[in-house]
């Protein structure tokens, strides 16, 4: 770097004549190690090369990094696919792949199958491989009401006696696995079928939630567990959807130092994850990340209209201009964060952002048609699923993401925020479609994915009867 470049020695006499040898690119990377052709060099010239030599080595380390690398590699991995088609995949009017449906379909029924042995380590992320599983079929249009009773059973079985579910029969409860299991579970749920419904108890979840209240306002992930923004999206996202009191129970902890509602300085706790840059952070101080840009998002829509919400506890013109800068070119897909590389799932994470954002400040943020390309030339893979980049290998998580960040770019959302009740994490419920973005220039109709709620990542249908089905049944 050249505040650590030594000075040359004073006998060192840069002159015309060197500077003609040497010109900029040689003088950084090829500066020649073998001296005969500056044999009649002066001893102050001779010296000066020295110099050179000397400073040679920090100069061209600052240039590669291994970021820079990394970067590197992953372009020569994606624009062959941007560029070309090498999957063969069959293209639309555009000269871009068709998104391959029946393929994805088979590869999502595929991972809502049985895993084999080495696939046992996953078992705690059970409820995440049903509701990626459940959620990018519903994307790809495919009705899955035939894992209703499966489902059911898997999550009985999840469901902690004292509240909340676990990854699995006789794990602890953990916010994660209960905001993906609660998915789940109304995801295949239909207001004639009760049974579905009812499996939650959500007496106990109440109470499990009210433990992981925090007196700061947060939640934790899990008893004793990690205080996180995560916490903060699932929780409300499940109050919110199951129609459950906003009143603590009379056992969290939180009461003891003056809280009564869930929601009493969470506000306050989501605004302080906004980091230095802009960006939304794990916890307060933390680095900005995308997935957690969502949740902070996500969780300040659920609290109330966004367009109140949003610039009350986050400064939007510096979450916009972070937001902005995770769209990766010439890519076109997302990173997740300063200096990381484009990855499929950050399609929703971030792509997903938008809708929200969108409610404070007009559209025309974000490149849609970009991250459209990115999904459907570069995150197919070849035998059906998506991936994070070209060279990885799907999966269920990578799939349900990137058909979430494709829906983002090619369907408007806009929401009522005078319909919003004031009271009871109604805000939620009163997004409505607002067209489709039908000029595009990559995609066409057979590439549509369906829409998705913007906050809730379900089909509409599912978080409405939800909420409509508890808040008639009333008691807890
Ligand atoms: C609702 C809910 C529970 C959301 C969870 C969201 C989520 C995916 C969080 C992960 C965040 C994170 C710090 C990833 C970094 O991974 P990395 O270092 O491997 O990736 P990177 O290089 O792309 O940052
Ligand atoms: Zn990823």
């Amino acid at each position: 770097m050249a505040s650590s470049r030594p000075d040359p020695p004073e006998a060192a006499t840069p002159s015309a004549r060197l500077d003609e040898i040497l010109d900029d690119k040689l003088r950084i990377q090829e500066l020649p190690d073998s001296d005969h052709e500056y044999e009649d060099l002066s001893p102050q010239e001779e010296a000066h090369m020295a110099y050179l030599e000397s400073v040679r080595i920090p100069i061209v380390d600052s240039f590669k990094t291994t970021s820079s690398e990394v970067q590197d590699e992953t372009l020569e991995a994606v624009l062959p696919f941007l560029e070309g088609n090498p999957n063969d995949f069959p293209l639309n009017e555009h000269g871009i792949p068709h998104l391959q449906k029946e393929k994805h379909i088979k590869f999502l029924k595929k991972a809502l199958g049985d895993y084999p042995a080495p696939f046992a380590m996953m078992d705690a992320s059970r409820p995440w491989l049903v509701y990626w599983g459940l959620q990018g079929l519903s994307a790809l249009g495919y009705d899955i009401s035939e894992y209703r009773e499966r489902v059911i059973h898997t999550f009985s079985l999840a469901q902690y006696p004292a509240g909340g579910y676990g990854g699995n029969y006789g794990h602890f409860p953990h916010l994660a696995a209960t905001y993906a299991a609660v998915l789940s579970i109304i995801m295949v749920s239909t207001p004639d079928s009760p049974a579905t419904y009812d499996s939650i108890n959500r007496k106990n979840l109440w109470h499990f939630l009210g433990q992981l209240k925090q007196p700061d306002g947060g939640f934790n992930m899990t008893t004793g567990g990690e205080e996180d923004i995560r916490g903060a999206y699932c929780a409300l996202t499940v109050l919110s959807l199951l129609n459950l009191p906003l009143e603590l129970p009379d056992d969290a902890p939180a009461r003891k130092c003056g809280l009564t509602s869930f929601t009493d300085r969470l506000g306050e706790w989501i605004g302080r994850c906004q980091s230095f840059d802009g960006g939304i952070s794990a916890a307060p101080g933390n680095e900005a990340h995308g997935a957690y840009a969502f949740c902070g998002l996500g969780a300040l829509a659920i609290l109330g209209p966004p367009k109140e919400t949003l610039h009350k506890y986050f400064d939007m013109s510096r979450l916009i201009h972070w937001l902005s800068a995770r769209q990766c070119a010439p890519e076109g897909g997302y990173n997740g964060r300063t200096n990381k590389l484009v990855d499929g799932c950050y399609s929703h994470w971030v792509g997903g952002c938008w809708a929200l954002v969108e409610e404070h400040q007009s559209e025309g943020l974000w490149n849609r048609d970009a991250l459209a390309r990115y999904v459907l030339s570069a995150a197919q893979f070849s035998k059906g699923g998506l991936v994070d980049k070209p060279g990885k290998r799907p999966d269920a998580y990578h799939t349900c993401y990137n058909l979430a960040g494709l829906s983002a770019a090619q369907h408007r959302y806009i929401h009522d925020a005078e319909k919003a009740g004031k009271l009871g994490l109604d805000a939620p419920f009163h997004w409505t479609p607002n067209g489709t973005f039908a000029a595009s220039t990559i995609w066409t109709p057979a590439d549509e994915v369906a829409r998705i709620h913007p906050v809730f990542v379900i089909p509409f249908s599912a978080a409405s009867e939800s909420r409509k089905y508890f808040a008639d049944k009333g008691s807890l």
